[in-house]
C-alpha cells in the first residue's frame, strides 16, 4: 500500500481544473499500459466539479473513451434519474458529453430497478459485476466532514466489512439514508486512490486522517491505493495540517 501524498491548490476551482488534467493523463497512461482504463467515480461537490472541468477541457479528447470502463464508489439508493443519485449528477456533468459506450457505464441498480427496494440485492449484483480480482486504475473519492469516503461512515457496519466488495448502507447520518457502497477493501484494490476535498469544514477530517486516525473512526484514513494515494486539497481543507 502507498503512503499518502498531499497536493494543495489555491482554491476549489483550481483544484477541480488541475485534477481534471491529472485524470486525463492517468486515463491515457492506463490505456497505454493495459489497453483499458477502469475509473471509479464519486458523488459530492468536488467530484462533480472535477467531471465538469473534464467535460470542458479540449484535452479530454486525448482519452479513448471507447476504452474507458466506469464504476461508482457509492450510490444513493433512489429511483433512476433522481437528481440526488451520483449517476444522474455524473451523467449531467460528463457522461452525456463524451463517447463512452453505454455498456461501459456500470451503474449501481436504482431503487426502482431490477431488485426493487432491496439495497442488499443491488449491492450483491454490483459485487458480482466487479467479479474476482478487479483492480481499478483510479478511484476518485470525496471526503465528508466526519471523514466518510464513498458511503462508508465512521463506526458504521460498512467500515467493519472485510469480505464483501460492495455493501448496502442504511441509516446514513447524511441524507439520503439508504445507499450502496464499495467497502474499504474494495477501494484498496485500486492502483491509485485520489481523495479530493475543499473547504474549511473538511479541515478537521483531513488533518485527522493524515495524522494517524484509525479507519473505524475516520474511514478516509483507510482509503489507500496499491501504487499511489493522493490527497488533493484546497488551502482551506489543508488548513489544519501541520506546516510542511
Ligand atoms: O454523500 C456523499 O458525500 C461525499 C462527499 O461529498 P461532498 O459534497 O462533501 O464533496 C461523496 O464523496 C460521496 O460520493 C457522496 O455519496
Amino acid at each position: 500500500m502507498s503512503d499518502p501524498r498531499i497536493v494543495v491548490h489555491r482554491g476549489g476551482d483550481l483544484l477541480a481544473a488541475a485534477t481534471a488534467a491529472r485524470l486525463v493523463t492517468a486515463l491515457v497512461d492506463a490505456q497505454a499500459a493495459r489497453g483499458e482504463a477502469h475509473l471509479v467515480l464519486t458523488g459530492g461537490r468536488t467530484g462533480t466539479a472535477v467531471l465538469e472541468q473534464l467535460r470542458d477541457i479540449p484535452a479530454r479528447d486525448a482519452v479513448d473513451w471507447s476504452r474507458v470502463e466506469l464504476y461508482w464508489g457509492d450510490e444513493r439508493f433512489l429511483p433512476s434519474g433522481d437528481p440526488q443519485r451520483n449517476e444522474t449528477q455524473a451523467r449531467e456533468a460528463l457522461l452525456d458529453h463524451v463517447p463512452v459506450p453505454a455498456e461501459h457505464v456500470h451503474v449501481v441498480e436504482a431503487s426502482d430497478g431490477r431488485f426493487g427496494d432491496d439495497p442488499d440485492a443491488a449491492a450483491a449484483a454490483y459485487a458480482e459485476l466487479l467479479g474476482e480480482g478487479f483492480a481499478f486504475d483510479v478511484c476518485l473519492l470525496g471526503v465528508g466532514e466526519e471523514g466518510h469516503v464513498a458511503s462508508v461512515f465512521p463506526d458504521s457496519p460498512a467500515v467493519h466489512e472485510r469480505d464483501r466488495a460492495v455493501v448496502a448502507v442504511r441509516n446514513c447520518p447524511k441524507p439520503p439514508p439508504t445507499r450502496v457502497s464499495l467497502s474499504l477493501p474494495a477501494i484498496r484494490a485500486s492502483r491509485e486512490v485520489w481523495l479530493m476535498t475543499t473547504g474549511a469544514a473538511k479541515a478537521g477530517a483531513v488533518a485527522s486522517a493524515l495524522g494517524g486516525a484509525g479507519e473505524v473512526d475516520l474511514p478516509a484514513a483507510g482509503a489507500v491505493g496499491t501504487e499511489r494515494t493522493l490527497w488533493l486539497l484546497d488551502t482551506a481543507a489543508a488548513s489544519k495540517l501541520p506546516p510542511r
